[in-house]
């Protein structure tokens, strides 16, 4: 399984670039797009799945010339939008036998011996009655899953899925996705790096709608080794560190001092111990390079 996407620029009317000579390989497997608010992982995604056209560029999934053979790709297509809109007030089986009706599953035993299978999997076959409108978020979130996995779909795509989910419910959700991702392309888009670091075996960062850092997670973590530093201060220098030293994230402790990590390739000053590069670290650096570069 292979998506390729080559110089993929978009421009929306108002003038803002939203994917900007974009080129990435991904292959079978999790794969997490990371970038803050506005990067663009929505503008790609919706690109991707053929619901907007780029300015320029190519995407092929395997074979499949993607924007120029739509109903080839939406075959082998999953999607889950950041927003699914109003759901109506019909019990989660109704709804998704509407759906594989939708997708041309004719028989109705087919389609009852399909949705049940993507209800158990989704952990939502207890409640297949209940309406799905009132289901709570991570119960809805559940629910867009077992409707994209209708079609059997080689190419998942999730945009920002955990958003908004109470701590059990995104684990239920991630546990979920890791099950159905072990044989297709699963890609996924958030800003939690949380989320990556749980989940995914292949990552990339984005910001500005250009990819910053095409890695894995554990590469990226490796790299960093002996390069990032902590110490403990108080709130009154942190501006400080911030001017001096290359201040990646200040956390508070119970008493009120702050943990600060600082990048360095050698060690800042006396007071300062190295410690384990965490995913936030690789996060942080590639925006805050990116910023410079950009300014
Ligand atoms: N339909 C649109 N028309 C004009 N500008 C848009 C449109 N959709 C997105 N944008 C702009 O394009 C940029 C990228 O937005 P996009 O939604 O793709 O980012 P994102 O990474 O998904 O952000 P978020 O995490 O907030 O959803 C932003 O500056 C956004 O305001």
């Amino acid at each position: 399984m292979k998506l390729t996407i080559n110089n993929l620029t978009k421009t929306y009317k108002n003038g803002v670039k939203a994917i900007d000579n974009l080129n990435i390989e991904i292959g079978t497997g999790m794969f997490g797009l990371l970038g803050p608010n506005g990067a663009g992982k929505s503008s790609l995604m919706r690109t991707i799945a053929t619901l907007q056209s780029p300015d320029s560029g190519s995407i092929f999934f395997n074979d499949i010339n993607v924007l120029e053979d739509k109903m080839a790709l939406r075959k082998v297509l999953g999607y889950l939008p950041q927003s699914f809109g109003v759901y109506p007030k019909m019990s989660a089986e109704k709804l998704l036998d509407y759906f594989a009706t939708l997708k041309g599953v004719k028989s109705k035993e087919d389609r009852k011996k399909l949705i049940d299978e993507v209800l158990e999997i989704t952990n939502l076959y207890e409640v297949r009655k209940k309406s799905v409108s009132g289901y709570s978020g991570g119960m809805k979130q559940r629910f867009g899953i077992a409707q994209l996995l209708l079609n059997n779909p080689k190419l998942i795509i999730v945009d920002e899925p955990t958003a908004g989910l109470d701590p059990a419910e995104r684990h239920r959700f991630l546990n979920i996705l890791r099950e159905v991702g072990t044989n297709c392309t699963v890609i996924f888009s958030t800003h939690i790096v949380e989320d990556v670091k749980e989940l995914c075996n292949e990552m990339a960062i984005l910001n500005g709608g250009r990819i910053l850092k095409h890695t894995t997670p554990m590469d990226a973590t490796n790299e960093l080794e002996g390069q990032i530093w902590t110490k403990t201060i108080e709130r009154s220098e942190l501006d400080g560190i911030e001017a001096n030293y290359n201040l990646l994230s200040s956390n508070y402790n119970q008493d009120n001092s702050l943990n600060v990590r600082v990048y360095s390739a050698e060690q800042p000053s006396d007071d300062f111990i190295t410690t384990d590069p965490q995913l936030d670290d690789v996060y942080f650096i590639a925006l805050k390079e990116d910023q410079i570069e950009t300014v």
